[in-house]
């Protein structure tokens, strides 16, 4: 497990923003991560929540081999294995389940599990996980909640997504328990569907320089 730990912490620690990325069309995938690295932001999660997201991951990877590009919204066994071999270089879920985590003691992909209590983020830490997602952010007590946790359990870090943007991410990203923030607001499907690549690189480049 510490090697899969460290593989996503230094995945985690490479921009202060993961864009979580919902690809309807196949065609925007490659234009919309391009826009994302050109504005900083070489992180990305491709939600498995379209039928293109398998292959959006498959082409982000081969043509942007700068970018990191994970899979999110895994839900289960199956997503996983389909995230992986789609080319997934990390796998987030919003929550955790004992079967998903069992299929992800069996890859070398790293997970990053999502909880939102202490009793959660405890048995996430009995499984091994010091780092966790912590979802949805904002709806789940925000930045008073992730403090209260960091009291008893400092050792595990998060990376908050859920009504995160640029108003309130600098105050995710002051708190010791904060490794990243994951939002979505500078690639809104609005933005994605009018293919505004040059606008979501500025969104990307002002996510890009958040600490
Ligand atoms: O799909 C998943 O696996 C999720 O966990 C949900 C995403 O993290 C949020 O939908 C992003 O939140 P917003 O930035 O508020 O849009």
């Amino acid at each position: 497990m510490s090697n899969k730990i460290q593989l996503m912490e230094s995945t985690l620690k490479k921009c202060p923003v993961v864009p979580v990325l919902v690809i309807e069309d196949l065609e925007d995938a490659v234009p919309l991560a391009s826009a994302l690295v050109r504005g900083g932001l070489t992180v990305l999660e491709v939600t498995l929540r379209t039928r293109a997201a398998a292959q959006a991951i498959s082409a982000i990877a081969e043509a942007l081999p700068e970018a990191t590009v994970g899979a999110g919204t895994v839900l289960s066994e199956e997503d996983l294995r389909l995230a992986v071999d789609a080319g997934a270089q990390f796998l987030v879920s919003p929550g955790a389940t004992p079967a998903l985590l069992n299929a992800a003691d069996n890859t070398d992909v790293p997970l990053l599990p999502g909880a939102n209590s202490p009793s959660e983020v405890m048995y996430l830490l009995e499984r091994g996980y010091t780092l966790q997602k912590f979802f949805p952010a904002e709806a789940a007590g925000g930045t008073p909640m992730l403090k209260s946790i960091g009291g008893p359990l400092p050792q595990v870090r998060f990376c908050p997504t859920g009504g995160i943007s640029t108003k309130n991410a600098g105050e995710y990203l002051a708190l010791p328990n904060v490794i990243c923030i994951g939002g979505s607001w500078m690639a809104s499907a609005k933005l994605v569907a009018e293919k505004r690549w040059g606008e979501i690189e500025a969104l990307a480049l002002e996510a890009s320089q958040l600490k």
